[in-house]
């Protein structure tokens, strides 16, 4: 059996990012840049004001000096009329400094009327000027391959009219149920049937990643259904199926994607919930063959597909936050797998509290909606007590947010 952290490392090793596009840049939003990004110009690119104002020759300006004003320089005008000696001119925030003048008074700062203006106090030479090239210069690289773009980014950008930017496209990724006791959602089940519940629930988990779901479908227990779905699966960019990974004589998920070429890297991490997840790889495309228990599906799939998911559309930070929190009431387990405890975490005097869900049973899909974070309980521990430190997988990133 291989260990959890081995199979989950063993994951993000085996997937590479998908490939590169180039999108407007409001669509570049929470996604990867692919490329460096080299200023095409200084910023800002002429000397302008920081203040609304007067620009001066600062070798004029002792406290109590009443200048000319001979000038006046709105925010998107630019003057060639050199400031004289003994001279100023009004200038706006933003505008560029006119030649002559290497200073700006805030408006504060003096008593003006129309023509004049009576400086109150020290002026020093480049007071109140952000010079050409002082924030970004021309050809440095401002914005490395691999950052992710959020609104300063794309600030950035925007002020070099970056229209289009390269980013790591998103990745299609392949959901198939299978199980002949499965009908789809909409659908009244009989006595012996369910709605196949976890495609949606993965698709909305793949959507949340920025990733695109290729619905397939179901899967029915036979080996000509299997193959030919998973066969169209695998020429998404990922696939993800649900169930029949375990003993049952009609689990044929990894036996039909063997088959099909699928390289097996892992099967049984030690875990639980999700004891029977496979892991495999054809060519490029990574195949996650998850349990069918609701609970199981999306746990295993936040802890194994999300992260390679999250790889191959460039991202570099592609595991949840781990930290340490207490366990607000003790806990038992068999020894021999990692257990994921749901718990609900708060934030109790800077310290992370977590407190159970509700019922661990994997069967119990309600523990999941008061479920925040996952508590990791290791393989070889069976005794947990009250008040005892365990990481926590946060999978709500809010978490750290005042209220
Ligand atoms: N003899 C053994 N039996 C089982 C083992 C084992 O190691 N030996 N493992 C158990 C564990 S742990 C799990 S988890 C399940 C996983 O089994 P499968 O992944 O093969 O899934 P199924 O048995 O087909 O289904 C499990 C459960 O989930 C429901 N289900 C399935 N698909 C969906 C769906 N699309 N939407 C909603 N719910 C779904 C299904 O009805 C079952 O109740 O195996 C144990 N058994
Ligand atoms: O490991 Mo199974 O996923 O307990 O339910």
């Amino acid at each position: 059996m291989t260990n959890y952290e081995q199979a989950r490392r063993m994951v993000v090793d085996h997937v590479t990012p998908a490939g590169v596009e180039k999108v407007l840049l409001l669509e570049a939003a929470g996604r990867v840049l692919a490329e460096d990004y080299v200023a095409p110009k200084d910023m800002p690119r002429w000397d302008n004001s920081a203040m609304d104002g007067f620009a001066v020759r600062s070798a004029d300006c002792a406290i109590g000096t009443v200048l000319k004003v001979t000038d006046y320089i709105p925010a998107g005008v630019s003057s060639d009329e050199a400031i004289a000696p003994g001279c100023a001119a009004r200038i706006m925030t933003g505008a560029p400094i006119p030649p002559g003048a290497d200073a700006v008074v805030p408006i504060e700062e003096t008593e003006a009327t129309a023509e004049s203006v009576k400086l109150l106090q020290q002026v020093k030479k480049h007071d109140h000027i952000r010079f050409k090239g002082e924030d970004v210069a021309s050809g440095d690289t401002v914005i490395t391959k691999g950052t992710l773009i959020g609104p300063p980014q794309v600030s950035l950008l925007a002020s070099f009219s970056a229209v289009l930017v390269p980013v790591y496209r998103r990745v299609r990724v392949a959901i198939l149920s299978t199980g002949d006791e499965l009908v789809d959602v909409g659908t009244e089940p009989t006595a012996s049937q369910i709605v196949n519940s976890n495609t949606l629930a993965l698709a909305t988990a793949i959507k949340l990643c920025g990733a695109e779901p290729v619905i397939l479908g179901i899967a029915r227990d036979d080996r000509e259904s299997h193959r030919a779905l998973l066969d169209e699966g695998l020429k998404a960019d990922v696939l993800i199926t649900s169930a029949g990974v375990s003993a049952g004589d009609r689990d044929l998920v990894r036996e039909v994607s063997a088959e099909l070429g699928v390289e097996e890297k892992f099967w049984k991490p030690g875990i639980k919930p999700g004891g029977p997840t496979a892991f495999g790889m054809k060519g490029s495309v990574p195949v996650f063959s998850l349990p069918g228990n609701p609970v199981s599906t999306m746990i295993t799939f936040e802890e194994f597909a999300r992260p390679a998911l999250l790889r191959m559309m460039g991202h570099e930070k592609v595991f949840r936050r781990t930290v340490s929190g207490v366990l607000k009431e003790g806990a038992r387990k068999k020894a021999g797998k990692l257990n994921f405890l749901r718990v609900h975490v708060t934030l109790e005097n800077g310290r992370y509290v977590a407190s159970t869900s509700g019922d661990q049973n994997t069967g119990i899909l309600k523990t999941m909606l008061r479920c925040n974070a996952l508590a990791l309980l290791p393989a070889d521990r069976t005794e947990f007590a009250a008040g005892e430190e365990v990481d926590l997988h946060l999978l709500d990133p809010t978490l750290e947010l005042e209220v």
